[in-house]
């Protein structure tokens, strides 16, 4: 799909639903749903990323629009349960309720101590038992210093941590944190905002890479991604609905070895969905589908914002639309 056109699409619906706990900073979800010849795709970046870094998410909406998705070599997709930056209360009620033997936790939420994080990662690992896996994930909040010394914590008071999601910003700083902890360093900003994704240089910076396909620009592109950077691959959701949740599912499927669990468990961040029947783990796993779920039509009329927001979204995807195009 190299260029944009609203001709070939059927249907183009915005969406604005809120979220159960604040996740990245945000509230509220919102994206444009829209259908083609194959089926349904989500175009929705963080309201935080600028037109150009929104073209490879308009790539993987029309993707899903206009073709089937590879053919996948495995049915589930074991995920793990995602814990935002909440109380330790709260943390090991998430934990207890979600069937998964995986938790990833938020930690260096801007504004909460360190000793939160401490409290949080214990509380999983009580809800999880001693055979759980744990993750962390600081959304490159750290210098190289702090994020030695918080990851000793972390994985101290978490009894054994599967790995560090982007502990700081850059890629040298990974590969200098690499050096000094016992934990695997996995990179997702180092992936997904690269400049150039399939240029992905986190080889020696990282022992694990998370792949989304909805930023990095579809199903395709992201297996590429996933074989330029010869890495051990977790696929993670862009907090979609399941609409474009299906094709992170998708790829899940598709990977050619897949040794963790995945990020994909999102749907229980979000208070409802667009589809009747969402794409939930059950007992901790999910299954891979065939095609797009499609949108019913009364959960998408409740799930609409007033028309200021859906103005919003739909000057931002003709605008990343000519982007696309040019
Ligand atoms: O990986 C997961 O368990 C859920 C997805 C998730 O954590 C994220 C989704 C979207 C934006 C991000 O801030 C965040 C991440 O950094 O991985
Ligand atoms: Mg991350």
């Amino acid at each position: 799909m190299a260029s944009f056109d609203p001709a070939a699409l059927d249907a183009v619906r915005v969406y604005a639903l809120p979220m159960r706990n604040r996740f990245r900073g945000i509230t509220v979800r919102r994206g444009v749903l829209m259908s083609g010849p194959a089926g349904w795709g989500e175009f929705c970046p963080f309201e935080d990323y600028d037109d150009a870094g929104a073209v490879p998410w308009l790539r993987a909406a029309l993707e899903a629009c206009h073709e089937r998705w590879p053919e996948p070599v495995r049915e589930r997709i074991p995920v793990n349960c995602t814990v935002p930056a909440v109380s330790a209360e709260k943390a090991q009620q998430i934990v207890a309720g979600s069937g998964c033997r995986t938790a990833k936790v938020k930690v260096a939420d801007p504004g909460q101590p360190a000793a939160d994080d401490l409290e949080r990662v214990a509380a999983v690992r009580d809800a999880l038992g001693p055979d759980g896996a744990i993750r962390v994930d600081a959304n490159a909040a750290w210098d190289v210093d702090t994020a030695i010394e918080r990851i000793r914590e972390l994985d101290k008071a978490a009894g054994g941590l599967e790995y560090a999601e982007q502990p700081c910003p850059s890629v040298e700083e990974l590969a200098a944190v690499r050096r000094k902890v016992d934990v695997r360093i996995a990179a997702d900003e180092s992936i997904r905002r690269a400049e150039d994704p399939l240029r992905v240089a986190v080889a020696g910076a990282a022992d694990v890479a998370i792949i989304k396909a909805t930023p990095l620009g579809g199903v395709r592109r992201a297996l590429q991604v996933a074989e330029a950077c010869g890495l051990p691959c977790v696929v993670s959701s862009a907090v979609e609905t399941s609409v474009g949740l299906s094709a992170q599912l998708a790829l899940a499927g598709a990977l050619p070895e897949l040794p963790f669990a995945c990020g994909l468990g999102t749907m229980a961040l979000l208070d409802g969905d667009v589809v009747a029947d969402s794409l939930l783990p059950e007992q901790g796993s999910m299954s891979v589908p065939t095609a797009p779920p499609e949108p019913d039509p009364a959960l998408v009329a409740a799930a609409t914002p007033p028309a200021d927001v859906q103005r919003w979204w739909l000057d931002r995807l003709g605008r990343v639309g000519t982007l696309l195009g040019a």
